[in-house]
C-alpha cells in the first residue's frame, strides 16, 4: 500500500471490532501527523518492521479495557442501535501514534511522503452550505421547523460557518422563500457564523432586518450562467455587488463573494481560468473578506481545477480563497485533496451530499461534508467537526427527505453502527 494514510479497508482489518473501526474516523481519533519529524519517525520505526513483520502494534488501538467496556452503560446502550449513545462510544476510543507502512524503509520513499503530505494545512475551515445550497433545489418544500433544526444540528456538532439560507427571490426559489422565519429562529444559535445569500440590495436589506449578521454575493465567471442565475450579465451583477458591499460596509457586515461555474458553464462548456480570476478579484477589490471557487456542475478534475487556482491565486492571497465542488463526476476530493496541496484551508461542502443548483440541470449536490470531514481527519487535518454529530444531523434531514444520504462515508460508517450493535 503506496498511501501515507493506513489503508482503509474495512474488510481487511479482521482484529479490529466494529467500533474501533468506526473511532478511527472520529474527530477525537485522529491527530495531526503532517509535522515532518513525527512523518519520518514514523517511517523509521516501519524501517525497523520487516517486511514480512506485521505492524499491528504500530497500528494498536488505545481502548478500554473489555471487561470495563462491556459493563459501560453507554456501550450497552449502543447494542440497542442507538446511534447517539454510539458516538459517545466513539469518543471513548482514541488512536494511537501508528506506522503508515511496514516497508516503509526507503529515503525516496520517505521523500514523498513529505513532498505530497508536509504543505498540507493543520486546520481546516469547513463551510457547510447544505441548508442553502443542499435545499434550495428541493421540490418539495420542507418545513421551516426542519431547516432551523438542521441549522441547529449541524452548529452544534462544531461546524464553524452554516450558510443558512437565501434572500433571493421566491419566485426564483420558492423553497427558500421563509428564509425571513429561519433567521428570525436561528438569533440565539451561538458559536457559528450564519450567512445568507443576496443577491442584490433589496435581498441584502431584507437579510439584515431579519438579523443576519453575515452575507454572502454570488456572481458568475459564465455570462450564460449569470443570466439563467441572476438574470443579469457579469458586469452587471458585479455593479449590484458594489453597493451591496457598499452597504454591507457601512453596517460592518462581512461580505462573502462566490464565483460560479469556475470550471465550466452548462451552456457555453469550458470556462477560461482568466475569467475566472478577474470576477474573483473584482469581488475581492470590492471588499469581500474571502472568495469561494464554485465549480457548479461538477466537471472539474485535478487536471483543470490546478490552472484555474493558478490563475486566481495569480491575483489573490491563497489564503482568502475557499473552494466549493459539486460532486457530478465523483471528483471532489481529488479536486479538494489538490487544492490543499496548493495551500487553500477553506472547504464548502454540504451535509449528506444534498443540493444542486435550479439553474444547472444535472448537476449534483456538493460534496458531502461528512465525506470531507472522514478525509481531512484521515490526513490528520482538524477541523474541530465530531463527525457522529455531522452524521446524525446529515441522518435527520436525509430522514426528513426520505432518501438516503449522499454520503460514503455516511453509508459505511451507518453499516458498521448498526452491525456493532448487534455485537
Ligand atoms: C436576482 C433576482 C432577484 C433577479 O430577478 P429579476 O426577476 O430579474 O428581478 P427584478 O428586479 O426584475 O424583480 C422581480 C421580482 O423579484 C423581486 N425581488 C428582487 N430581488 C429580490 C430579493 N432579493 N428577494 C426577494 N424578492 C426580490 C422584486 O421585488 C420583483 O417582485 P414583483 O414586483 O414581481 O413582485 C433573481 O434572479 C433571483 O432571485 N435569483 C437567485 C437565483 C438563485 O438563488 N440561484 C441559486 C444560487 S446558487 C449559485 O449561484 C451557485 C453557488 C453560489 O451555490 C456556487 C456554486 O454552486 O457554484
Amino acid at each position: 500500500m503506496s498511501s501515507l494514510e493506513e489503508p482503509i479497508g474495512l474488510d481487511n482489518l479482521p482484529n479490529l471490532n466494529y467500533v474501533g473501526r468506526l473511532q478511527r474516523c472520529s474527530s477525537s481519533g485522529c491527530r495531526p501527523i503532517l509535522d515532518e519529524t513525527e512523518i519520518g519517525n514514523c517511517l523509521s520505526e516501519g524501517r525497523e518492521c520487516s517486511s514480512s513483520n506485521s505492524c499491528e502494534e504500530e497500528y494498536a488501538w488505545r481502548r478500554q479495557p473489555k471487561d470495563k467496556f462491556c459493563r459501560d452503560p453507554l456501550i450497552l446502550k449502543a447494542t440497542r442501535r442507538s446511534r447517539i449513545v454510539f458516538d459517545s462510544v466513539c469518543d471513548s476510543w482514541h488512536m494511537q501514534d501508528h506506522c503508515y507502512c511496514s516497508s516503509c524503509n526507503d529515503t525516496q520513499i520517505r521523500g514523498l511522503a513529505n513532498k505530497f503530505l508536509r504543505g498540507l494545512p493543520k486546520f481546516v475551515k469547513i463551510v457547510e452550505v447544505g441548508p442553502r445550497d443542499g435545499l434550495q433545489n428541493e421540490k418539495t418544500i420542507i418545513p421551516t421547523s426542519v431547516k432551523i433544526e438542521l441549522i441547529q444540528r449541524l452548529v452544534s456538532s462544531g461546524l464553524s460557518v452554516v450558510e443558512a439560507t437565501s434572500f433571493v427571490s421566491p419566485k426564483w426559489v420558492p423553497q427558500l422563500a421563509d428564509s425571513k422565519d429561519v433567521m428570525k429562529a436561528i438569533q440565539d444559535v451561538e458559536g457559528a457564523q450564519l450567512p445568507v445569500l443576496t443577491p442584490n440590495l433589496k435581498g441584502f436589506e431584507a437579510a439584515v432586518a431579519s438579523g443576519a449578521k453575515e452575507v454572502a454575493i454570488f456572481a458568475s465567471a459564465s455570462e450564460s450562467f449569470s443570466l439563467s442565475n441572476i438574470n443579469c450579465s457579469i458586469e452587471e451583477s458585479l455593479n449590484r455587488y458594489r453597493d451591496v458591499t457598499l452597504a454591507a460596509r457601512r453596517l460592518s457586515i462581512p461580505v462573502r463573494g462566490y464565483v460560479s461555474c469556475v470550471i465550466g458553464c452548462p451552456v457555453e462548456g469550458s470556462v477560461l481560468p482568466s475569467k475566472v480570476a478577474y470576477v474573483a478579484k473584482e469581488l475581492y477589490d470590492m471588499g469581500c473578506y474571502e472568495i469561494s471557487l464554485g465549480d457548479t456542475i461538477g466537471v472539474g478534475t485535478p487536471g483543470t481545477v490546478v490552472p484555474m487556482l493558478e490563475a486566481v491565486m495569480s491575483v489573490i492571497p491563497v489564503e482568502k480563497l475557499a473552494v466549493h465542488f459539486h460532486d457530478t463526476y465523483g471528483q471532489s476530493l481529488p479536486n479538494i485533496l489538490v487544492s490543499l496541496q496548493m495551500g487553500i484551508s477553506t472547504v464548502d461542502s454540504s451535509v449528506a451530499g444534498l443540493g444542486g443548483c435550479p439553474y444547472a440541470k444535472g448537476a449534483s449536490g456538493n460534496v458531502a461534508t461528512e465525506d470531507v470531514v472522514y478525509m481531512l481527519h484521515g490526513l490528520g487535518i482538524k477541523t474541530n467537526v465530531d463527525l457522529s454529530k455531522l452524521m446524525a444531523a446529515g441522518d435527520f434531514i436525509c430522514k426528513h427527505l426520505g432518501r438516503q444520504s449522499g454520503s460514503k462515508t455516511a453509508i459505511a460508517l451507518s453499516r458498521i453502527t448498526a452491525d456493532a450493535s448487534k455485537i
